[in-house]
């Protein structure tokens, strides 16, 4: 070959391309991975539910709705969660390594996960301009679910929404953090914590390219705090689930989804399939 065909001779920056290249296509891979596992388990495409943000509760469907009892409004949104939670097991699924983990881990995660996951998800269904969120196939504020009897969490809920929503996330930018929040290696009852934390550094990883690459590093100590209040928001709801049930011990089976069952009350009910 003549001599500008001669490869470049120049060990070091080979060597550090073939040392950074891996690392880069690995995680660029496990980001094209996450987004596409995301878009594909979702409920609902963020452009529909923006579509549809015109479609208000009229005040007298919310009024219908505030005179429902407690047991039935709970029952509905314990059904609405269980069918997000169903989707967000199948996200989990088809992240690259999720599977590979320990049947015990994979449930462990999902057990201490799946709530958070939905609610991250819940900001591409929420209205940060009038506070309303798609429920039922309109949107409505927190009036409707007064009869819950737990605004305290409603309230916290929506206030969550109304936060991560100020951060405008792009579609990218949630399926990383959901990824981020659901492949937690702190989660009590791991088997095998060390590989938990592998998988978890590598999208960690990734997320961080993502990021940066778009200029938006300043999002990240902001989502640090998110992960603190999705932590206190689960443990509100398990709280008022807790004090729901007390008074009515019986109710609960026939009431709730055998996943809700399993997911947020103690009772060793069928395992998660
Ligand atoms: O496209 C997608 O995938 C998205 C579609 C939209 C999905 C979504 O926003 N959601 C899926 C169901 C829903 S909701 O729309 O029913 C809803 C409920 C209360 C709210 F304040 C706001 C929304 C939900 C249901 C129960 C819940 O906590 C547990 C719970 C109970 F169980 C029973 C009583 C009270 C509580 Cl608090 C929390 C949330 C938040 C996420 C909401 C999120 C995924």
């Amino acid at each position: 070959p003549s001599p500008d065909q001669q490869p470049v001779n120049a060990p070091g920056l080979t060597c550090r391309l073939v040392c950074v290249l891996p690392s880069l296509l690995s995680s660029d891979c496990l980001t094209a991975n996450i987004v596409k596992s995301h878009r594909e388990t979702c409920q609902y495409r963020v452009e529909e539910l923006q579509a549809l943000r015109w479609k208000v509760f009229s005040r007298e469907e919310v009024l219908a709705y505030q005179s429902k009892s407690v047991e039935e409004m709970w029952q509905r949104c314990a059904y609405r969660l269980t069918d997000s939670i169903q989707y967000v097991v199948e996200f989990a699924k088809r992240i690259d390594g999720f599977l590979e983990l320990s049947q015990n881990d994979q449930i462990v995660l999902l057990k201490g996960g799946s709530l958070e996951v939905v609610l991250v998800r819940m900001c591409r269904s929420f209205n940060p301009d009038n506070g309303t969120v798609f429920f039922e196939g309109k949107y409505g504020g927190t009036e409707v679910f007064k009869s819950l009897g737990c605004n305290d969490l409603i309230a916290s809920i929506f206030e969550f929404s109304q936060s991560l929503c100020a951060l405008h996330l792009s579609e990218q930018e949630v399926a990383l953090f959901t990824a981020v929040v659901l492949l937690n290696p702190e989660r009590a009852w791991l088997q095998d914590k060390e590989k938990v934390a592998r998988l978890h550094s590598h999208v960690d990883v990734a997320f961080k390219n993502t990021l940066q690459r778009s200029h938006r590093d300043t999002v990240l100590s902001k989502l640090s705090q998110k992960t603190l209040q999705l932590k206190s928001l689960c443990s509100l709801h398990i709280d008022r689930l807790r004090s729901f049930l007390e008074l009515r011990p019986l109710l609960a089976h026939s009431l709730f989804p055998p996943l809700y069952h399993e997911l947020f009350t103690d009772s060793p009910d069928a395992p998660l399939e």
